[in-house]
C-alpha cells in the first residue's frame, strides 16, 4: 500500500510509493490513481514535466497558475534531491502564506502533492539534479506567476544560503506574495 502523510497543510501530502526491488533492478507504480483515490486524493494529470539542474543551489519558484489553467502538481526527483516547498496563497486561508517542506530524493523515493491554491518551488541539493512531475492543467504563459522566494512575509527556511542560489531573471524579479492577486479565494 502507498504510504500518504500529511505535511500540515490542507491537501499537501507526501507520498510514498512502494518500490520492489529485485536481481535485476525495481519496479515502482510512481502514479495510480485508483489507489490515490482510496486516500482522499483525485487528480486528472495533462502533462508531464522534467527539470535538470546542474548545479547545487539552484532556485526554482515560487510559481503557480492562475485560475483558470491553475495545477495540481505531482513532484518527484529521479536522480539527486531537492528541497521542495508549498505555500498557501489562498486569501482568507487560516494558513495564508504559511509554508511546509520535504526533501525529495532518488534515494527515498518520495513525492510531494502541491494542490491548487499553493505556489511551489524547490532549491537543489546535489548537482545534476532531476525533477520530474504531472501536473493537472497544461502549461500557459499568461496565467503564470512567481513570488520571491526569499519573501520576508513566507520566511521560507531554505538549506542552501542565498548567495549560493542560481535564480531565472524571471524569478529574480518576481514580486512579494502581499504584492500579487493570487487567483485563490480560501472556500
Ligand atoms: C513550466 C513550463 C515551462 N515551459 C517553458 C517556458 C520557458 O521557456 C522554459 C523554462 O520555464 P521556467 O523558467 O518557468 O521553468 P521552471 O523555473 O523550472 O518552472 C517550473 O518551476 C517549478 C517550481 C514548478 O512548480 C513548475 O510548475 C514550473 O513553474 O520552459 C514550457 O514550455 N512548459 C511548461 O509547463
Amino acid at each position: 500500500m502507498v504510504d500518504v502523510l500529511s505535511l500540515g497543510l490542507d491537501g499537501v501530502f507526501e507520498i510514498r510509493p512502494p518500490k520492489f526491488v529485485d536481481a535485476r533492478g525495481f519496479f515502482s507504480e510512481t502514479w495510480n490513481a485508483a489507489k490515490l483515490a482510496k486516500a482522499g486524493i483525485s487528480v486528472d494529470f495533462v502533462q508531464d514535466n522534467h527539470s535538470f539542474s546542474r548545479m547545487r543551489g539552484v532556485m526554482r519558484g515560487l510559481h503557480f497558475q492562475m485560475p483558470p489553467f491553475a495545477q495540481d502538481k505531482l513532484v518527484r526527483v529521479l536522480r539527486g534531491s531537492v528541497f521542495d516547498v508549498a505555500v498557501d496563497i489562498r486569501r482568507g486561508s487560516p494558513t495564508f502564506g504559511k509554508w511546509t517542506a520535504v526533501t525529495l530524493s532518488a534515494r527515498q523515493w518520495n513525492q510531494i502533492l502541491v494542490p491548487k491554491g499553493f505556489a511551489h518551488g524547490f532549491v537543489t541539493l546535489e548537482p545534476d539534479t532531476e525533477v520530474v512531475y504531472k501536473v493537472s492543467a497544461p502549461y500557459s504563459a499568461p496565467h503564470e506567476r512567481s513570488i520571491r522566494s526569499d519573501d520576508p512575509d513566507i520566511a521560507i527556511d531554505w538549506p542552501v544560503p542565498a548567495t549560493d542560489m542560481v535564480l531565472s531573471p524571471k524569478d529574480e524579479a518576481a514580486p512579494f506574495l502581499a504584492d500579487l492577486e493570487t487567483g485563490f479565494n480560501y472556500r
